[in-house]
């Protein structure tokens, strides 16, 4: 498995639910932290350089013969309230890139309608659901953007567009672009840090999320890591 998260102080947040000791594997584009037997890897801020890293461990994984059998995006996130309170976790069941596609007079147009690609990428439904139950954590939609949303106006018209949304993030939608490309499941879990809204930095709760990451992960490592995706009931 292996757990991308955006910023080494989420990955030291996940690395300290389990005991083993981590050792340093380089790679070309990616250095990942290898544990108990699986990799953590702080794969960098925002979907392009997410996605990037993510691709070079995963090749790199498949050209030694042992590809990861899962992809899970985890970090901190900004909280639509009052689905996702600050302190809370939310398991995604649509990673959706929120801004990725064209603005028109008529509002925003998705890639998706000008004839490219795809928005979003659906975890296994079974898997998410475990999750959810063995953590307390709320399923819903997490949104990928390129820019922290900072004001009501524009959460508004997030929450009009993705009415399940309950989290923002910057990385999901990569990470689970570079896992469909290698044909590997994604998860994505996240720990509000912040609401969605008005910026106001001084109200993050980073300790909180980071801490909330720890105990999520506490509760994941077995499930996860003996996860089958050839028993997908879904
Ligand atoms: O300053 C610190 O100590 C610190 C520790 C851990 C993480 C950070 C970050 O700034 C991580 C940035 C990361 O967080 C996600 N995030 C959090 N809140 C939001 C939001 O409201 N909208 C979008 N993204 C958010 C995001 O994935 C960033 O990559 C700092």
């Amino acid at each position: 498995m292996l757990v991308a998260t955006a910023v080494s102080a989420e990955r030291e947040a996940v690395a300290a639910a389990s005991s083993g000791t981590a050792h340093e594997v380089r790679l070309p584009g990616a250095t990942l932290h290898r544990a108990d037997g699986h990799d953590l890897l702080a794969a960098g801020v925002g979907p392009a350089l997410a996605a990037a890293s993510v691709s070079a461990a995963l090749t790199a994984a498949a050209l030694e013969g042992a590809p990861y059998r899962l992809v899970v995006c985890a970090g901190i996130a900004g909280g639509f309230q009052p689905g996702a309170p600050v302190g809370s976790l939310v398991v995604a069941d649509d990673i959706v890139a929120a801004d990725l596609g064209a603005e028109a007079p008529e509002g925003f147009l998705p890639v998706t309608e000008l004839g490219f690609g795809t928005v979003s990428h659906r975890p296994p439904d079974s898997l998410v659901r475990e999750v959810a139950a063995a953590t307390g954590g709320r399923v819903g939609t997490v949104l990928t953007v390129s820019t922290v949303t900072g004001s009501a106006a524009r959460a508004a018209e997030l929450r009009a567009r993705h009415p399940g949304a309950l989290a923002e993030a910057m990385e999901g939608f990569g990470v689970a672009e570079a896992a469909g490309a290698h044909g590997v499941p994604v998860l994505e879990i996240r720990a509000v840090s912040n609401p969605v809204g008005p910026r106001d930095r001084s109200a993050w709760r980073i300790g909180d999320a980071l801490a909330a990451l720890t105990g999520a992960f506490g509760k994941l490592g077995p499930l996860l890591e003996s996860w089958n995706p050839h028993e997908r009931t879904d």
